[in-house]
């Protein structure tokens, strides 16, 4: 079975292709990091896929360059990068490396090393070295992304990263053991050299470096979408809220207002809409400068998230527009909310420059019904109980007819 393997696919073919690819990944990834420097992690991913990707293509060289030379380097370029992986990854995921484990695995990876390399004969114990600190850090990384996965963002792609993670780490103790196994039931033979040996013998050694060199590609390919994720994800974020308050924008809240409604009036379900201007904004930007004006309307989301639950509804409709949509919420409890927002308005005062705005609000009430079954049919009522608000004199709640 393995030499026919190895018959079909060569060592040094293996690394050398696997080898290109992470060398290809890293450079979109360079490219990518350019475009997008708000991805703090893409620099990170992209030394971590090309020392990879060198280490592997100075491994697929060994024959041709001075042997031991290689050897060291290409270990050296493939541990470097594995170190720095989990910070990447971090970086990536938003949350801490764990720096210590990482550093006593480095420690513990570089002593057997150089033992291995100037003191002893045993080669064998080069591998044991490079699995201790590959076991480590892929296994580190493994448990940030299941941590990860906690989250609701982007599962698919969290196990499109974790699966080549558990493998590769997986293959990375095998290599540790087999050598740890090998050294200790075979006499030291100075001349004894495994050459490209990674997992130093057995005939496991060729599909396991297959599927541990295919895994890392796959590592690469989903940390590329799980960039591209994000920024899709960012993207609609952006499109859906207002960078002033935070809130929704009025695109994101006819999308979720549509759903609720709906949802609503299939259980038959009592809910309210809040349509609210702020009275005089004008005079408040005339007066102050535009930056106060800003900073009211700030002001004015924080004073909204604060006074309502956490599954109301609340957008930034457009200027000093403001919606809100409650659900299960009975007309009786929609007049009092209401009311309520308008004396906290009132209350509010941004200070300005150490001087307190005065605010107040004029709302429009609609509620669901027979003559308003649509979002859009129960906007236009609020939007016209809004403006009999004003013509009545604002700060004040007007029930839309
Ligand atoms: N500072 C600031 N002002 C804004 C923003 N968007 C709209 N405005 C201003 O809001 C003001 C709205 O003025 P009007 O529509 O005349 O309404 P008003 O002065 O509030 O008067 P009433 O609504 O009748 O009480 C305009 O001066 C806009 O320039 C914004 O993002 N920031």
């Amino acid at each position: 079975m393995t030499s026919r393997m190895e018959a079909l696919f060569d060592i040094r073919t293996v690394m050398m292709s696997v080898g290109l690819m992470l060398v290809a990944a890293s450079v979109g990834m360079a490219t990518a990091a350019r475009m997008m420097p708000r991805f703090a992690s893409l620099p990170l991913w992209t030394l971590v896929f090309l020392l990879q990707g060198c280490g592997m293509l100075l491994s697929s060289l060994r024959g041709a360059i001075a042997t031991l030379l290689a050897i060291l380097l290409s270990n050296l370029l493939m541990g470097a990068g594995q170190v720095l992986m989990p910070f990447a990854l971090a970086r990536d995921l938003a949350q801490p490396c764990p720096v210590r484990r990482l550093g006593l695995a480095t420690l513990a990876g570089a002593l057997l090393y150089g033992y291995a390399y100037w003191i002893t004969p045993w080669t064998e114990l080069r591998t044991g070295a490079v699995s201790i600190l590959g076991t480590a850090a892929f296994l580190l990384c493994a448990q940030m992304v299941r941590a990860h996965l906690r989250k609701p963002a982007s599962p698919g792609v969290a196990w499109g990263m974790l699966f080549p993670l558990l493998i590769i780490g997986l293959i990375h103790l095998v290599g540790l053991t087999l050598s740890g196994w090998h050294v200790l039931h075979n006499p030291p033979a100075p001349e004894a050299y495994p050459g490209a040996a990674v997992l130093t013998s057995g005939p496991a050694r060729m599909p396991l470096l297959l599927v541990g060199a295919l895994c890392i590609v796959a590592l690469a390919f989903s940390v590329i979408l799980h960039v591209a994720l994000r920024l899709n994800l960012e993207l609609q974020h952006q499109a859906t809220h207002d960078a002033l308050t935070g809130l929704s924008n009025r695109i994101g809240f006819e999308q979720a207002a549509t759903r609720l409604l709906a949802a609503h009036q299939r259980q038959q379900k009592p809910c309210a809409l809040l349509f609210m201007d702020l009275d005089h904004f004008k005079q408040i930007n005339d007066q102050h400068g535009h930056a106060a004006g800003d900073h009211v309307l700030g002001s004015f989301a924080a004073l909204l998230r604060r006074e309502l639950r956490q599954d109301d509804l609340v957008a930034r409709f457009g200027g000093e527009e403001f919606c809100v949509f409650l659900p299960e919420t009975t007309p009786a409890q929609a007049g009092q909310i209401a009311q309520r927002l308008c004396d906290a308005a009132l209350q509010l005062q941004p200070v300005w420059q150490q001087v307190p705005i005065r605010l107040s609000i004029s709302v429009g009430l609609a509620l669901p019904g027979e003559h308003h079954r649509t979002l859009h049919s129960l906007l236009v009522a609020a939007d016209h109980a809004l403006y009999a608000a004003k013509d009545a004199g604002r700060n004040r709640v007007v029930l839309a007819a």
